[in-house]
């Protein structure tokens, strides 16, 4: 026998309890209660007339539909004539009886409780002509508090025009009656659509339906104690004993807006059984909160028989959107809420993973409708799938106890802001306690808005005073998010601390333990250009902020002097030179951050790197001497660049002193790299000064090594394959090129030169 766990119970015995209320419902009422008269046109006699109805239709506009923000004209989905609402007059005081008197009994039919009120808002007058009919789709929440539509159909000899409701795979259908007014009520959430009018004509009064009153609130005062009781002990098992912080997601069945979402407007039976959910959960020492929740799930499915109907028969039990494939099985699931209301309905932002085994639901997710869904069609393993999107409500329920855990888990900013209220309030035991109940997921959570999060964590490890706990808080957030305005609550922590916790720290925020891709070289170099006025506000704490810097360049330099020597090992000149400009800048931010901090020895070792004789290191140099260039003298003194442009400066000037090659000097220096037998003759032919081109009969793959080599340190030679003979034969010829890049280069240095001369005092 399955096990039934008892959050599935909890959800079978909610659907059992409610009223049974209903997404939509129909009542009638005498034609003698609508006094109704149209400007131009006068009282319209019911049942309407053909001549009065087309009379409408002369002064009718073509109706407008609702799309996202927009309103559009389309008679492929509208096709309808709507009566300027200037000129409906409606006999209020006899036909506000008649409302009053159908909207409570409506109110009852869609399982709101007694004690709220339905009230109705006059929207539009429509006319349907023969042919005219509106296509599949939901009515927006016009204003607060609106729940649903009321649609008014005055009698008439139409055919057709039938109007069907559907919400979560059940669908209602009506047809307009000869005699009576008919009133079709149904919730916001519903997709509805009217079918063309087949003879005559339907003229009907639409309304937004409104809600007044608290539905969760009138519902609870008739919630069955023993049912409770029920609930209370499915919630206490499904909890159990254990000490992993769980919570119980119940998937209410209608949708709300994030505007629409509020306890006290919760619609049809969604209101009793939310007002059983709270009394169960008060009995069980429980708190809850309204969510809204996407789910998104994932099925196999297989192509069905194509039905080729537009208008589908209500009787089918397939209620598929287009009807062209059916699930299978369901291979995952995946719920995540926002939007969290309390009891109060005071929202916390929440962005929230939830697993399968803490959600249940009376109506299966497969039975409502998608947002969205997309179909894969064939995908390896699994066959044909096909993903969906629903929106729905949620009530979570946790355990008091545990109340901390799980809001933090849902706004990591919120606990962070409890913590710090706690410390306020002199409670710093208790703020203890409640950080390390953290421990177990904070490094997930807290990574989603750690950017924002930093300032205040640091404040709040700071204030706990207790090492542990303090380093988990501040674990999961990375270097590249430190900024000046941390300065002073980091340097009070690295205080507090101490060195060697504070090192620790700083090696994990370097990502020591993290893979390189997750911090990206950009953002690593666009930081260290800001250290200098990190280490600045450093410095200037009245903590020893010094060390805190020292310890952060210390850190920076080992993997930015590791990017230096990979990029000085890229074959492309090209590409390597660029990419040893591109780290001009953090060098330089490194080694001005050393001058505010009077970090010698730091200083001492970058100076050195960046001072062997390297040609191409000299790049790098020359771009970190000029983004420091607007740093003071003094400054860029005490980080020893002025070290760094004497020895460009010299470098240069020996570089710029060799003699100028001479016209019919056509060598060539080919990189190190590969001895084989093949670079050997090439080299030989490139570092001859003679020779500009070589005839060099080689099979196909000896001439791709050739290619290679030649293209990967971008040679100033062509090579062209002559295609005759066997093998085919090489040909490589030295271009112009390598004259016109030495002037270049040389024109360059001498650019440079002259701009250390301008700019460096000490030469
Ligand atoms: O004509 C009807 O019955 C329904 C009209 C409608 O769906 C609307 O105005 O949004
Ligand atoms: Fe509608």
């Amino acid at each position: 026998m399955a096990t039934i766990f008892p959050r599935d119970r909890f959800a079978s015995l909610l659907g059992g309890a409610a009223d049974a209320g209903s997404f939509s419902a129909r009542r009638t009422a005498r034609p003698d209660d609508l006094r109704l008269e149209v400007t131009d046109i006068g009282p319209i006699t019911l049942p309407v007339s053909v001549r009065q109805a087309k009379e409408l239709c002369l002064i009718g506009r073509p109706a407008r539909f609702g799309k996202g923000e927009q309103t559009l004209l389309d008679a492929k989905v509208r096709d309808t004539w709507q009566v300027p609402k200037s000129r409906v007059k409606i006999d209020k005081r006899r036909w506000n009886v008649t409302l009053r008197h159908v909207l409570e009994r409506l109110r009852a039919d869609l399982g709101l409780p007694e004690g709220c009120e339905l009230t109705a808002e006059f929207h539009a007058m429509l006319v349907y002509a023969p042919g005219q009919f509106f296509a599949p789709h939901q009515d927006s929440e016009k204003a607060d508090g609106m729940i649903g539509t009321l649609v008014v159909t005055l009698p008439s000899a139409a055919t057709g025009g039938v109007l069907v409701v559907e919400h979560a795979g059940q669908t209602a259908t009506y047809r307009s009656s000869k005699e009576s007014l008919s009133f079709v009520a149904f919730y916001a959430d519903c997709r509805h659509h009217v079918r063309p009018v087949t003879s005559g004509y339907r003229v009907v009064l639409t309304y937004n339906l409104l809600l007044k009153g608290d539905s969760v609130a009138a519902a609870a005062g008739r919630t069955d104690p023993r049912l409770t009781a029920e609930l209370a002990e499915c919630l206490n098992q499904h909890f159990g004993d254990s000490d992993e912080p769980a919570r119980l997601v119940y998937l209410l069945d209608h949708e709300y807006t994030q505007r629409g979402l509020g306890w006290a407007r919760l619609k049809g039976d969604d209101a009793s059984r939310a007002a059983l959910v709270r009394a169960a959960a008060l009995a069980a020492d429980c708190e809850v909160a309204l969510a809204l929740a996407e789910v998104h799930e994932q099925w196999i499915a297989e192509d069905a028989e194509p039905n080729g109907r537009y208008w589908d028969d209500d009787d089918g039990d397939e209620t598929e959107e287009d009807g062209d494939y059916e699930l299978q099985e369901l291979i995952e699931s995946t719920t995540s809420l926002d939007c969290w209301l309390d009891e109060g309905d005071e929202a916390t932002p929440t962005s929230l993973i939830v697993y399968d085994d803490e959600v249940c639901a009376t109506t299966p997710t497969a039975d409502l409708s998608p947002h969205a869904s997309s179909y894969e069609g064939y995908l390896g393993n699994y066959g044909n799938t096909l993903e969906r999107w629903y929106r729905r409500a949620a009530i979570v329920v946790w355990p008091r106890r545990w109340a901390f855990a799980i809001r933090a888990q849902a706004s990591p900013m919120w606990a962070l802001d409890r913590l710090a209220d706690l410390v306020r309030a002199g409670d710093v035991a208790e703020a203890r306690d409640a950080a390390a109940m953290l421990a177990p997921f904070w490094s997930v959570v807290a990574k989603a808005n750690a950017e924002q999060m930093l300032g205040k964590a640091l404040t709040v490890a700071h204030d706990l005073d207790e090492p542990g706990t303090a380093a988990m808080l501040l674990t999961p957030f990375q270097i590249e998010m430190l900024g000046r305005s941390h300065a002073a609550a980091l340097a009070r922590v690295a205080v507090r601390y101490g060195d060697s916790w504070t090192r620790e720290l700083v090696d994990v925020w370097f990502g020591r333990d993290r893979p390189a891709y997750l911090a990206s070289q950009q953002q690593r170099a666009v930081w260290l250009e800001s250290l200098p006025a990190v280490c600045d506000a450093l410095c200037e704490t009245p903590e020893d902020g010094v060390s805190v810097g020292r310890l952060l360049s210390a850190a920076a330099w080992t993997p930015l002097r590791e990017s230096v020597d990979r990029t000085l090992r890229y074959p492309a000149p090209s590409h390597r030179h660029a990419a040893l400009s591109e780290l001009g800048p953090a060098v330089a931010g490194l080694l001005l951050s050393t001058a505010n901090l009077a970090a010698a020895d730091l200083r001492d070792e970058m100076v050195a790197f960046l001072s062997v004789d390297n040609d191409d290191l000299l790049v790098c140099a020359m771009s970190a001497l000029r983004a420091a260039h607007t740093a003071s003298r003094a400054t860029r003194a005490a980080a020893g660049l002025d070290v760094v442009s004497r020895h460009c400066a010299a470098r240069l000037a020996t570089r710029l002193a060799r003699p100028i090659r001479s016209a019919d000097d056509w060598s060539i220096e080919l990189p190190a790299g590969c001895h084989c037998e093949l670079c050997q003759t090439l080299d030989a032919f490139l570092t001859d000064k003679a020779r500009r081109s070589f005839e060099w009969p080689l099979a196909e793959q000896r001439r791709r090594h050739v290619h290679a080599r030649i293209d990967q340190h971008e040679l100033p030679v062509r090579h062209q394959t002559r295609r005759s003979g066997r093998p085919y034969t090489l040909v490589l010829t030295k271009t112009e090129a390598l004259f016109a890049r030495e002037r270049e280069a040389r024109q360059r240095d001498q650019t440079d030169l002259a701009w250390l001369d301008r700019t460096s005092d000490a030469r």
